[in-house]
């Protein structure tokens, strides 16, 4: 498999606080990779620092060969917070991150039919016609979530990176995004790097669930999610799933300290017993 992202020995620093430590990871082409781990362990900033949005220390991080050193069109960012422009249409919306990139002044009527080809297309795929021209305060926080993610593809990225896309979402809505999502990489073929603190999401989402450690953050183990392409939510009822599941809570819990301070209290809850 070529790589589409190559991460090698990445540090980060925030003033005297190290986020990130000797970080290592390779993420395939069309691979749709999730990171989980303890609050604090350095998901968001290793996604941000993907993203260019974030200076590092050591290390390279390179994708489609070039070193990462600012944001680019080659990879876009969903955040949990949707980001919408208010003033704007959910069409305008979409559209309008394409009409940034060329800048406005040198657009040709090539150029916005493209765009507009596209933009139905998104709309489409993402379920949104009926709200094409509604306005995001209009919408619920789902379908505001699937306009900030039509909008990340508009520019045809090679990589999408998702940063709790689906947090504030309740749990049937966080269902239907997660078939959504799984839907739209297939067909867009496009490599994502997903981060949650929801592990059956990871698992149910990605080919590979990257687990980190915090203090200082880094890689503690990597999962290979053994399911194929189809997925439905039957899979997360079933004993194969539980058992990656539980491999998983495992390591976070192994690696966060929480089961030592589980350990802790039930002795202390003993020594008050007795
Ligand atoms: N802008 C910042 N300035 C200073 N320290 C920061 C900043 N952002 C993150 N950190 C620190 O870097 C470490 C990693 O934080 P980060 O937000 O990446 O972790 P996370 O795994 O995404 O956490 P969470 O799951 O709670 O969102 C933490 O110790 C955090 O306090």
């Amino acid at each position: 498999m070529t790589h589409k992202i190559s991460i090698a020995g990445l540090t980060k620093y925030y003033g005297t606080t190290q986020a990130l430590s000797g970080i290592d990871l390779a993420v395939g082409a069309g691979e749709f990779v999730t990171l989980v781990g303890a609050s604090g362990c350095g998901k968001s900033t290793l996604l941000r620092t993907l993203g260019g949005l974030e200076e590092y220390g050591q290390g390279t991080i390179t994708c489609n060969g070039r070193i990462v050193d600012g944001p680019g069109p080659d990879r876009s960012m969903v955040f949990q917070s949707y980001s919408l422009y208010p003033w704007l249409t959910v069409m305008d919306n979409i559209r309008f991150c394409r009409r940034l990139k060329n800048g406005r002044q040198d657009l040709t009527s090539t150029d916005v039919e493209i765009a507009s080809g596209r933009a139905d297309a998104l709309v489409s795929l993402m379920g949104l016609q009926h709200v094409a021209r509604a306005y995001p305060a209009e919408l619920s926080g789902g379908m505001q979530q699937r306009v900030a993610i039509a909008r990340a593809l508009m520019v045809r990225p090679d990589v999408l990176l998702m940063d709790e896309p689906f947090g504030a979402l309740d749990a049937q809505t966080r269902e239907v995004m997660h078939d959504l999502i799984r839907h739209v990489y297939r067909l867009e073929r496009m490599t994502v790097v997903f981060v949650t603190h929801d592990v059956e999401e990871a698992i149910y989402l990605g080919d590979r669930v990257v687990v980190m450690a915090p203090r200082p953050g880094r890689i503690d183990s990597i999962v290979d999610v053994p399911f194929g392409l189809e997925r439905d939510q039957d899979l997360k009822l079933a004993p194969a799933f539980a058992a990656v599941k539980r491999q998983i809570l495992d390591r976070i819990r192994e690696t966060s300290g929480v089961r030592t301070d589980l350990e802790q209290l039930a002795k202390l809850t003993r020594s008050i017993q007795t």
